[in-house]
């Protein structure tokens, strides 16, 4: 029978531990701050920083949050960047992404103190992660390391493949596989939109990680019998459904649960461990900024 893994739960208990963290600083003086920006009026982004905000009141930590006009220029974003970075309020910084086309986004990131960086995103942070000396693991594959730990699933020694090759997930996600830390050691391979045949490369694949934001392009046919799937894309895809659309992943859902003994769903797979570990990453800095130690999970 195939597992359909909890991210929604599996992502509750480790806010729930978060939280706790983040009382024990506030014991110590030390109220965690997240400061988002939001520079965009996509509406996806709009209800990924709501979740977050409400995600901050829900775990102690304190939300500064600013809404930028998407006109606005590349240097008030930046002004904005560095008042957070000054700000002893602030122990964390996230910039939504993505932003506008006249926005250079890598300046963005650049702006960003390493130190307030809990996207993990500024190259200081990226070339930590690659050496495996991590700061701050961004946090949707942190996100799906710990949904693999927590579903039992080994990845030493297995071959895993990435579908995509983003900055935000493909590619960490493939430097945290190769690592030896745990849920490290696989044998990974990341393909892309060049890739000249995809299902060739899934179907070798103990673990397929798909993050390419393309509705259900990993189907049945291009995975191996037993395999994991992880599934990262949000899609929305339009439906009549109250809202106008529906939510569909990277991942045929249907035809791959008939492979897969592990998969997981969208909604509620892997989206909710992005939000919680931002959390966790948050009250990291807060502890790294203030010297008062956490246990965190
Ligand atoms: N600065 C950043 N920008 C973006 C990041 C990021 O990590 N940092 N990641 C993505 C999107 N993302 C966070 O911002 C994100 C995506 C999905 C979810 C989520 O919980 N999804 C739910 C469904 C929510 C819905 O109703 O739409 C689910 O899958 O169950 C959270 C965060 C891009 N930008």
């Amino acid at each position: 029978m195939t597992t359909i893994i909890d991210g929604k739960e599996i992502a509750d208990r480790i806010r729930a531990d978060v939280s706790d963290c983040a009382a024990h600083l506030a014991d110590e003086g030390v109220t965690p701050g997240l400061a988002t920006v939001l520079m965009s009026d996509d509406g996806a982004s709009e209800t990924y920083v709501s979740m977050k905000q409400r995600a901050c009141e829900e775990t102690g930590i304190e939300g500064i949050h600013r809404v930028l006009d998407p006109e606005a220029s590349a240097e008030t974003l930046l002004r904005q960047i560095d008042d957070f970075n000054d700000d002893p309020r602030v122990h964390g910084i996230l910039v939504q992404m993505p932003v506008p086309d006249h926005v250079d986004s890598q300046a963005v990131l650049e702006r960003v103190d390493p130190m307030k960086d809990v996207d993990g995103f500024h190259p200081e942070n990226v070339g930590r992660l690659v050496t495996g000396n991590t700061r701050y693991k961004p946090c949707t594959p942190h996100g799906i390391q710990k949904l693999l730990e927590a579903a039992d699933i080994e990845t030493e020694g297995k071959d895993a493949v990435v579908v995509g090759r983003s900055d935000i997930v493909g590619k960490p996600m493939a430097n945290l596989l190769v690592q030896k830390a745990p849920r490290g050691n696989a044998t990974t391979t990341v393909c892309h939109s060049r890739t000249d045949d995809l299902a060739e490369k899934t179907r070798t694949a103990d673990i397929v990680i798909a993050a390419a934001g393309v509705p259900e392009m990993i189907t049945g046919d291009m995975l191996s019998e037993g395999c994991t799937v992880i599934d990262v894309g949000v899609n929305r895809v339009d439906a009549e459904t109250e809202k106008g659309y529906e939510l569909v992943g990277d991942v045929a859902f249907e035809s791959a649960s008939e492979k897969a003994d592990v998969i997981t769903p969208v909604p509620g797979g892997v989206g909710p461990m992005t939000i919680a570990m931002l959390m966790y990453n948050t009250v990291k800095a807060a502890s790294l900024q203030s010297g008062v130690d956490v246990e965190l999970p």
